[in-house]
């Protein structure tokens, strides 16, 4: 049994500003999503109707079906979809860490970038918007639905931080990687420690899929990586998660691509250097702007 529906809002690492970071995941058979990044929303909900992905109008979809917003880590490319479409929305809850929601406070809506539309922060605080602040080891119920959020820290070009959401809906989960670099690189554990906690939910398939990025090609030299990854640093790092699940375990694993920079031949290159270095028999999934998948 399928156990999310994920309809992607944007996809890409950074150029096309009608097409960042941003996928709606809910249950199957249900229209109550949150929204994991925000990068680009309207554009990717015209998109998804042009394909039939939702059958009810555009702004039923924003203020309706989106429940609340899971924001990685304040890059633009991840929030401003979520900013500029505020002053139409719907009251909603934002999650994220402290770091995450202190920069959304102090640097976009500060009535300087934008107006307030939150419960906190410069007056006069319009309360549409409500922070609710996530801290690691607990386990926190999404409000308007059917799932709950665990967090990870992660680090994206070191001391920058960013988040991993373990969401979870009865006994089925999906891991969402924001933004990062390699823990070899970053001079960081932070992705051993998501490995760890995932593992054993990998070995008793609980685990519908991992989001995780590769922003650019193998020949990105390692020091202008920006707290990234790239095909052989993804492989890497499903590695160490293989060795504590046990080998062989990954194989069929769904593997959600995303982040993918889309300039000159990145993505198509991205895509032929994953493909060549499966050994883990991973389904590598390249999710399309507006266009619904399951996974189970
Ligand atoms: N030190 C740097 N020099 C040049 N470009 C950078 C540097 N740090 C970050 N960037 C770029 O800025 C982008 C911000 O968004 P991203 O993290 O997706 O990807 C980042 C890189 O493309």
């Amino acid at each position: 049994q399928n156990s999310f529906r994920v309809v992607p809002l944007g996809v890409r690492g950074g150029g096309d500003d009608g097409n960042l970071s941003a996928y709606m995941v809910a249950p199957v058979n249900s229209n109550a999503y949150v929204c994991l990044d925000a990068g680009t929303v309207t554009n990717g909900i015209s998109k998804a109707l042009t394909n039939k992905a939702f059958s009810v109008a555009a702004d039923v979809v924003l203020r309706k079906y989106i429940k609340a917003y899971l924001i990685s880590h304040p890059h633009l490319d991840h929030v401003s979809g979520m900013v500029i479409n505020s002053v139409e929305d719907t009251a909603k809850n934002v999650y994220g860490t402290e770091y995450c929601i202190e920069t959304l406070k102090s640097h976009y809506f500060n009535w300087k970038s934008w107006p307030n539309l939150t419960n906190e922060g410069a007056s006069p605080a319009l309360k549409k918007y409500s922070y609710k602040m996530l801290g690691e080891d607990q386990e926190v119920d999404i409000e308007q639905t059917e799932m709950s959020v665990k967090i990870f820290k992660l680090s994206h070009s070191n001391p920058y931080e960013s988040t991993a959401f373990l969401i979870r809906k009865g006994e089925k989960y999906v891991l969402y990687f924001g933004d990062t670099g390699p823990d070899e690189i970053e001079k960081s554990d932070k992705m051993q420690q998501v490995w760890k906690a995932v593992a054993p939910l990998v070995k008793a398939k609980q685990l519908a899929g991992i989001f995780l990025e590769v922003s650019y090609t193998n020949k990105q030299p390692d020091r202008q990586l920006y707290g990234h990854l790239t095909p052989k640093w993804l492989m890497k790092e499903l590695n160490v998660l293989s060795e504590i699940s046990g080998a062989g375990s990954l194989k069929g694993l769904n593997v959600i691509i995303t982040h993918m920079k889309p300039t000159a031949d990145n993505e198509s290159q991205i895509k032929a250097e994953l493909a060549s270095d499966n050994a883990l028999g991973l389904n590598l999934i390249f999710p399309e702007q507006g266009k619904a998948f399951e996974l189970k």
